[in-house]
């Protein structure tokens, strides 16, 4: 029998994935508690290639009130031209380090792709040496300028900057666990697209959680608790696993040293930042994302979380792993807990 927990966790998770409200297009018909209200977005790296599709879909929103632009290069570009789309968030455009505090100044809600992408060849952890720095820094000026806003980290390798920023928000006595966010929505989404062509249901139907971290291994499916259920072979449920784990390696190969996913990741923040602005109105909203967690021995991990108001209110248990996934586990602490490591030393270190 299903116990009441078991019951409100299955509507909850029923929000994930497709589910939630999709950005463009019908996003004028949309109602929430943030509609209307004085909601700051930031979006720094908004030049890049996640920059701009991101601040693109953003400018489509109804919870935004003021859409921030800032860029070390070519803001100004880019928040003059879709200042001209005919929608209500208001656009402001910033170059440089010296326009940060402005950008940043009572935001609710900032978005980090900035950052170096991988070529073919590369992992994720080769872009540690450059990326770390920039996302310090960054972490740096939102504690000073905007200490209460959510923070929601894209640029990789995701596994350790998130670590970083948590890390220097405790040294600026800011830090609120519960609003910093790594974003791994688009390993759900490419979960949601490969599981669902697999059992040949339409991907808008698909939800799969994937927890974790967001680097090849530490990527992990749980197709055991898909909805709808996914009954395929362990083989095929292996090979499916491997595909979700190097999607992002498939783009930088495809891309052929022209970066890594964009558009696919610009669709997945644009659906995470909507989940958070609903949340920060007040709507309960389920999404995965990599957090500081206590489920795991692991200090971060990535599980499905209920956002509210607040932030981070609920941690929904990882549930039952069938053989692979629990293997798959196991697999994945080493890395894991690495890449935790050198984040935290690196903001740490003399
Ligand atoms: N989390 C994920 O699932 C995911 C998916 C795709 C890409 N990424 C990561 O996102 C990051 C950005 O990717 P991209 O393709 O947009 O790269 P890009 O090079 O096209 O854009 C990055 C932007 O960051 C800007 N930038 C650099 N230093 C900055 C600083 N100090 N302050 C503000 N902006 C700065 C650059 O000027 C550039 O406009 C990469 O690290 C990539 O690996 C993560
Ligand atoms: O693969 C990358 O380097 C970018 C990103 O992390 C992705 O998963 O697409």
């Amino acid at each position: 029998m299903e116990t009441p927990q078991a019951g409100r966790i299955a509507r909850l998770l029923n929000h994930l994935g497709p589910q939630t409200t999709p950005i463009g297009g019908i996003e004028r018909q949309l109602t929430s508690a943030a509609a209307g209200s004085n909601v700051k977005v930031t979006v720094l790296g908004a030049a890049g290639g996640i920059g701009q599709p991101l601040a693109l879909l953003l400018k489509g929103s109804p919870l935004i009130s003021e859409l921030s632009l800032y860029d070390i290069v070519g803001t100004e570009g880019v928040g003059a031209d879709l200042s001209h789309i005919d929608s209500s968030p208001k656009v402001s455009s910033f170059t440089g380090a010296e326009k940060l505090p402005e950008a940043l100044y009572s935001s609710n809600l900032v978005v980090i792709p900035a950052g170096v992408p991988r070529k073919p060849g590369m992992t994720r952890d080769d872009l540690f040496n450059i990326n770390a720095g920039i996302v310090r820094d960054l972490c740096v000026a939102i504690a000073k300028y905007c200490p209460e806003a959510w923070v929601a980290i894209i640029s990789n390798p995701v596994n350790s900057t998130v670590p970083i920023a948590a890390e220097v928000f405790k040294k600026a006595g800011t830090y609120n666990p519960r609003k910093l966010l790594g974003v791994t929505k688009l390993d759900v989404l490419r979960a949601n697209t490969f599981v669902a062509e697999a059992i040949g249901v339409p991907p808008e139907r698909m939800s799969v959680p994937v927890i974790g971290g967001h680097a090849g291994v530490t990527i992990l499916p749980l197709l055991s608790q898909a909805t709808p259920r996914v009954d395929v072979s362990p083989e095929k449920a292996k090979a499916l696993t491997e595909r979700i784990q190097d999607a992002g390696t498939e783009v930088v190969k495809a891309k052929a040293g022209k970066g890594s996913a964009t558009l696919s990741m610009a669709y997945a923040a644009a659906k995470f930042a909507e989940s958070c602005l609903r949340a920060i109105g007040g709507e309960p909203v389920v999404e995965c994302a990599y957090v500081e967690s206590h489920l795991t021995e692991l200090p971060f991990f990535a599980s499905c979380v209920c956002l509210g108001r607040n932030g981070v209110e609920e941690y929904l248990p990882l549930g039952r792993f069938n053989e692979l996934e629990a293997a798959n586990f196991e697999a994945l602490k080493g890395e894991l807990r690495g890449s935790i490591k050198k984040g935290v030393e690196f903001v740490n270190k003399a």
